[in-house]
């Protein structure tokens, strides 16, 4: 592991750590927020997964989540989005499958299997690591945007217990049955669609039981709202199950992260709450 660059911030600090990764093969790059009262002992840690063409430099740089994050004590861990440096056929061809676009899955089928784990990554291997190196305490949050919201809530409902708190901005919420999905899970977990159900939030709501309280915000100008997002199939999924599920339709707001900073502030207060800092 080392620590590629440090940037003061709000009497905090951010910081690049590259590490040889197991689960993926290759080596990664994660960012890491740690606010000043990190310096007094360990502290909460908000894990926030990106979406699709970000790397973990997109949240930090854009987000503005710093400045709350230090009022509250609270650490952020923003891992990239996909292994790097593979050099797998296809895997720069488009942005929505290969690098920029692991889908938080463990693929199975070649040539992805080899490297995209990216679910085993943010689960396991990462935690265990940022647990290991830096002084966070031992139950997270997890939060994320569009194909990272996805990760956030598959992560959650897959492993109950496990998250002190969950959160998504515009979080592809049935990829069974949106085009970014279908293409991803066909190339990452093949063609029988019985193996993509572990990976979709719609679905997995279903057999949830740690009924850990959702926040998700999704602006009613996103471009992809109707077709790839599909907010009204986790709602109604939340609906038959009695999960509670708090969906915010925010007027006029975008897929961006204007969109993302605007709610950020509401989303790590939620996690303060999860956490019981507020
Ligand atoms: N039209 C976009 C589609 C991808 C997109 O909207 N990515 C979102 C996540 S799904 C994003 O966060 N992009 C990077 C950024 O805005 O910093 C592109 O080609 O980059």
């Amino acid at each position: 592991m080392e620590i590629a660059v440090r940037y003061r911030s709000f009497e905090g600090e951010v910081r690049r750590v590259r590490h040889a990764s197991e689960a993926c093969g290759c080596d990664m790059v994660f960012g890491i927020y740690l606010p000043p009262q990190a310096a007094d002992g360990p502290v909460p840690v908000l894990y926030w997964l990106s979406g699709l063409t970000c790397t973990d430099e997109n949240f930090m740089q854009k987000a503005g989540a710093q400045r709350l994050a230090a009022e509250l004590g609270i650490a952020i861990v923003c891992p990239d989005t996909s292994p790097r440096g593979t050099e797998l056929p296809g895997e720069h061809d488009s942005y929505d499958l290969g690098s920029g676009a692991g889908f938080y899955v463990n693929a199975t089928e070649a040539p992805w299997s080899a490297h995209y784990r990216m679910y085993d990554y943010v689960t396991a291997e990462l935690p265990a690591l940022v647990e290991a190196e830096f002084p966070v305490t031992g139950k997270p949050g997890i939060s994320g945007h569009s194909m990272g919201g996805h990760g956030a809530l598959v992560c959650h409902l897959r492993n109950p217990g496990r998250y002190a708190s969950v959160s998504a901005f515009a979080p592809i919420c049935h990829p069974s049955e949106c085009a970014w999905g279908q293409k991803a899970f066909t190339a990452y977990l093949g063609e029988a669609r019985e193996n993509w159900k572990d990976y979709d939030a719609a679905l997995l709501i279903g057999e949830a039981n740690d009924p850990v309280p959702i926040l998700v915000d999704q602006g009613s100008d996103d471009e992809f709202l109707g077709d790839q997002l599909k907010p009204g199939a986790l709602e109604q999924a939340c609906i038959a199950s009695h999960y509670p599920l708090e969906l915010r339709m925010q007027d006029g707001y975008d897929h961006s992260y204007y969109f993302i900073a605007s709610f950020i502030g509401d989303h790590l207060r939620h996690h303060a709450r999860g956490f019981g800092l507020i």
